[in-house]
């Protein structure tokens, strides 16, 4: 009998975590930025640049944000490893795509694997945040300079925003998270996600 109570109390009164997906083609910047939010928004230090090497597995960082739980699944993006990342794809909330802004020769390269994304499926109505990452770097182009570039079509329902940071100054980044919860936070799919884990997860009554 507690344990009924208890679930439906959990149910009712205590948010499920909200999963994000960083994603991107290597050397974007997603696990600096990953090891950026997490300094940002909790005590602990991020592992400095030097000691971020190329990801091959997942990395996941736990960070709450306006009283929201994050959790931040970042994947590896080098052309090999790209394959895994449609495993993350159903039980992801929102997406951030992570773009080198001051690499315009891998533009092509960024876009072809932003709109492999956007086709997926399993993917359907989640929010999407492009970062133009890099901007402590003079040469890096603008939040609107690389939306130019993508030139993205199939945006239309899709809820998104452009945003121009730094994941070694930390340029953008509170912005950038506030702006994703409170899109999470009003989406159809997140309401979706949430009967599901409710039906299903250990916690249902
Ligand atoms: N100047 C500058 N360099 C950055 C920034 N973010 C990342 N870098 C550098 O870019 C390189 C790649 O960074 P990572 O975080 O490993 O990139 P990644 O997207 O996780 O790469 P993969 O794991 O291979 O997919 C490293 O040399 C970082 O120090 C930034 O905001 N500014
Ligand atoms: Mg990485």
């Amino acid at each position: 009998m507690f344990s009924l109570f208890y679930g439906l109390w959990k149910h009712l009164f205590s948010k499920t975590e909200l999963h994000v997906l960083i994603l991107g083609i290597d050397k974007a910047g997603k696990t600096t930025l990953l090891e950026k939010m997490k300094s940002v928004y909790s005590n602990i230090e991020g592992l400095p640049h030097d000691r971020i090497v190329p990801t091959v597995g997942l990395n996941i960082g736990r960070i709450e944000v306006a009283n929201s739980k994050l959790v931040l699944w970042d994947l590896g993006g080098q052309a090999g490893l790209r394959s895994i990342w449609e495993k993350y794809y159903e039980e992801a909330h929102a997406v951030v795509f992570v773009a080198d802004a001051s690499c315009p020769s891998r533009f092509e390269d960024v876009k072809s694997a932003l709109e492999k994304v956007l086709r997926h499926e399993d993917l359907r109505g989640a929010p999407l945040l492009i970062l133009a990452n890099k901007q402590d770097l003079p040469e890096a182009v603008s939040a609107e300079e690389l939306a130019r570039y993508l030139d993205l079509k199939k945006l239309d329902e899709r809820v998104y925003m452009f945003e121009a940071v730094s994941a070694y100054d930390g340029m953008g980044i509170r912005e950038s998270a506030e702006w994703l919860v409170e899109v999470m936070e009003r989406s159809k799919r997140t309401e979706m996600l949430r009967v599901r884990a409710g039906a299903t997860g250990p916690d249902s009554v």
